[in-house]
Order: structure tokens, then C-alpha cells, then sequence
């Protein structure tokens, strides 16, 4: 079960904090609505209900276990779910461990980005032969992922190997070119269900078949998932967590808190903060509330690694603006335990390191940042994995999506839309002469002919 330490979030430890009345007051009408803010319920919950997903997707089990690597190809909400769960649950040397020492378990790639060097550098490792390529996007024509695949498709059929066998699509059950393809030409494909958006979707196929790929326990991700559903839907505020981080971050964006930095003092943890990145952006980042009003609301959210950014963020955090309510997150037991060993005896500077575990030295670098950041003022909690495995990622990320949707609630917006991200896509399917396009090509044309270039 995961542990948060909510002591430095309030005016027993902050001057200008809150209050825990405070906070309950603003949850009050939270509580009496509660259950609407989960009604209908949300698709990103339903899919607990039921083995469906992790059947499906368990049966892919021995196919995937012909391949040596397994590349995603898939941006936003149908890559960051990914990669998060292998970074967090994979030792972080996976991918250069021999096939022997994997266990037969595939080596995981991500193509997101259409960056020529990252794309060379990703197949100029891969013996394509020993591949699959796992195509995943919920609409299913995103540019992004959709140029990628037909690199992709274009390498494949150069080398003449049969093309059918190294795709599998994730994609919707009627709807876009992959869905198309995929019905034409018989490639295997998985569905992503109708009512779970791309940031919501870690936990269906999109995020499921890259884990089974490598050897993580996606039963013990439900289990987490599972257990976090029955925590966080509590509707008694004081025992659910995830209701009051999403009160904290509330109550201090009306204070003009508006930037949510979340710092893992753990590499492996570091992906989920990008992860959530999408989430709390895309989810509450918007225009209009509910009822059409415009609000331009939102908190920015920033990641930050801990111990590094301690010797680079940090000082903003602590000096400027006091515009920002700071999330840490703490691995109590770390897999590897390193002790630092004894040399130097001599030298008395060095001596408080002598015989303490690496891991002890980052937690107490944590404390102390904690610390600091209360200090000067600056809201923070601290979330804490017992330890990092498939139960506690499992429920961290239903946590956060519980959290997302209950802030969308308190800001009143809708937080299941992105209709902010639409201009740029429909403007570069126009700056690449995509057909239909032409109107907004030209509507746009003459507000960006202006230029101060240098
Ligand atoms: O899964 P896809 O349809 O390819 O979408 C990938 C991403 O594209 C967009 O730009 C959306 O803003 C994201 O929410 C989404 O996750």
C-alpha cells in the first residue's frame, strides 16, 4: 500500500498554508457529489471490473515470446504509459542484458518521436527478423506514429520478411487507418475500448502488451490497480489520499499555485512523472469549464529527478516564485542495497559516509529537501512506495487517474477532452499538403506571414 505524508502541506509546518478545516470545507461539496464525479463510470475503472483485458492480451503470451525485441510505436497516451511501466519495473540495464539473461523476454523499444537520428539509431540495433513492432494509437491516424509505421512497414518489406507477422495494432475497434489495415490485410490487432481516452489507457492493451512482452506480472498491476479502486473512490475524504492531493492542488492553484512538480528520488520512477505530465496537463489544462465559461485553467506540471535536480532546479523551487505545490516520491526499500564502503578514514569530511547505504543517502537527501522546501515556504508532500514493484505502480497510476478526474471536478471542466491540441495537428496536416486541409492552410496563411528572423 502506498504511504503520503501530507505534514508539510499545511500551516501547522507552513506559514502561509492551509489549513486541514480549510481544505475540508472546499472538499465538502466535493464529498456530497462524490459518487456523480464517478458516474457514469469512468472507462479507465470499468475495465477493473473484469479479466477481459488481462485475458486477452495473456494470450498473446507465447506468440510474443518468438521475438527478441518489441518496439512501440506510439506517441502521448499511447507511449508514456509504457514506457513508464518498463522503466519503473525493469532493472535499468533490460535492454543490454543478453537474450539468455532476459529469459527468453523480449527487449522493449519505443519509436514516439519522428526524429530521423532517434529512429536510425533505434533499427540500426535491432535484428529485424527477431522483431515486432507494436503499432498502438487510439485514433488511429495520428502523424507521429502513423509515419513511423510505414518507415517501419518500408524496412520490413525491403528485407522481404513477411510483413503481417511483425505488426500487431492497438487501436479502435472501427475507426481509423489502422483499424482499415488492419481488416484488410488481416494483421493481428487488439482493441482499445471506447471509453477509455489515450493518457487513461495504460492499463488496457495499449500499456499491457509491451509489459507481458518483457516479463512484467500484469495480474499484480490489476491487483494494485484493483486495491487502488476500493481506496480511492473512498467517499470519506479523510481516509482517501488521492481526494486530498487533488484538494491540496486545488486549494493552493486558487492561491495561484500553478505549476505541480512531481520529484521521484528513484530513476526507475522518473518516467511515471512523465507520464503524469500528460495526464494532468491534457486532462485539466482548459479553455472553457462546463458550462462554456471561459477560465483558461490548469496547473502546469513539471518533473524533476531527485537527487539531480537538487542541484539544478531546486533553487528556483525554493527562492522563486511561490507558484508551485511540490509532490516527492520515496522508495522506502530499494531493490539493490549498496553500502558505501570505508576508505578514506582519515579524512574527517567524508566520514558520514562511511558504511550507509546509497539508498539511505538519497532518502535523507529527500527529507532535507523536504525540509528546505517548508522552510521557504513551499507546499510539498511526499508519496512513498514501500518498495517498487507491479502492485504499487499499479496503484499509483489509478490513483493519479482517480485524482485527475476529481480535479477535473473541482475546476469544473471537462477532463476526458483535449480540444487544445487539435488546431496543430489539423495545421500540420495543412503544412504538409494533406487534402482537405487547404482551408485552414489559407485561413492561418496571412496571421503568420509576418517575420523577424535572424
Ligand atoms: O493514440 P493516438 O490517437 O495516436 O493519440 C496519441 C496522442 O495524440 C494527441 O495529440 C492527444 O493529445 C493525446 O491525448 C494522445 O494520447
Amino acid at each position: 500500500m502506498l504511504k503520503y505524508d501530507f505534514s508539510f502541506a499545511f500551516k501547522e509546518t507552513l506559514e502561509s498554508g492551509l489549513s486541514f478545516d480549510e481544505i475540508f470545507d472546499i472538499g465538502k461539496a466535493l464529498s456530497a457529489n462524490f459518487e456523480k464525479v464517478f458516474q457514469p463510470l469512468p472507462g479507465f475503472l470499468r475495465i477493473l471490473d473484469d479479466d477481459e483485458i488481462l485475458e486477452e492480451v495473456g494470450a498473446l503470451k507465447s506468440w510474443l515470446q518468438r521475438f527478441e525485441n518489441f518496439v512501440v510505436i506510439g506517441i502521448g497516451g499511447s507511449a508514456l504509459g509504457n514506457q513508464a511501466l518498463h522503466s519503473s519495473l525493469k532493472p535499468i540495464n533490460w535492454n543490454s542484458l543478453s537474450n539468455e539473461k532476459r529469459g527468453g523476454k523480449a527487449r522493449i523499444f519505443l519509436l514516439d518521436n519522428v526524429d530521423p537520428d532517434l529512429i536510425a539509431s533505434v533499427l540500426g540495433e535491432l535484428d529485424l527478423a527477431h522483431t515486432v513492432f507494436n503499432v498502438i494509437s487510439k485514433s488511429g491516424t495520428t502523424a507521429e506514429s502513423m509515419a513511423n509505421y510505414l518507415v517501419v512497414r518500408g524496412l520490413l518489406e525491403k528485407l522481404d520478411l513477411p510483413v503481417k507477422e511483425h505488426f500487431i495494432f492497438t487501436t479502435d475497434k472501427d475507426n481509423g487507418v489502422l483499424r482499415q489495415i488492419a481488416d484488410n490485410e488481416g494483421v493481428r490487432s487488439l482493441t482499445i475500448p471506447d471509453d477509455v481516452g489515450g493518457r487513461f489507457s495504460v492499463l488496457t492493451p495499449v500499456g499491457l502488451l509491451s509489459a507481458v512482452a518483457e516479463g512484467i506480472d500484469i495480474e499484480q498491476i490489476y491487483e494494485g490497480a484493483r486495491f487502488g479502486k476500493e481506496r480511492y473512490l473512498r467517499d470519506d475524504l479523510k481516509s482517501n489520499p488521492a481526494a486530498v492531493c487533488a484538494l491540496i492542488h486545488y486549494a493552493y492553484l486558487k492561491k495561484g499555485h500553478n505549476i505541480s512538480v512531481m520529484m521521484p528520488y528513484s530513476n526507475r520512477l522518473y518516467t511515471l512523472a512523465d507520464w503524469y505530465r500528460q495526464l494532468w496537463a491534457e486532462s485539466l489544462g482548459k479553455k472553457f469549464d462546463l458550462s462554456g465559461r471561459i477560465v483558461h485553467t490548469g496547473q502546469t506540471p513539471v518533473k524533476s529527478l531527485g537527487a539531480i535536480d537538487q542541484h539544478s532546479q531546486v533553487q528556483l523551487y525554493n527562492e522563486g516564485p511561490k507558484d508551485k505545490v511540490v509532490t516527492l516520491v520515496k522508495v522506502e526499500d530499494f531493490v539493490n542495497q549498496l553500502t558505501i564502503p570505508f576508505i578514506h578514514s582519515d579524512i574527517e569530511a567524508l566520514s558520514y559516509l562511511n558504511g550507509i547505504g546509497v539508498g539511505e543517502l538519497l532518502n535523507a537527501e529527500l527529507r532535507a529537501t523536504s525540509i528546505a522546501l517548508v522552510a521557504n515556504g513551499v507546499p510539498n508532500m511526499t508519496i512513498i512506495f514501500p518498495q517498487i514493484d507491479e502492485v504499487h505502480v499499479g496503484e499509483f497510476i489509478i490513483s493519479y487517474e482517480i485524482q485527475t478526474a476529481i480535479m477535473g471536478f473541482l475546476l469544473k471542466v471537462n477532463p476526458y477532452d483535449q480540444p487544445g491540441v487539435e488546431l496543430g495537428k489539423k495545421l500540420t496536416y495543412a503544412l504538409m499538403g494533406r487534402k482537405g486541409y487547404e482551408e485552414i492552410r489559407d485561413r492561418y496563411e496571412e496571421k503568420t506571414s509576418w517575420r523577424f528572423e535572424l
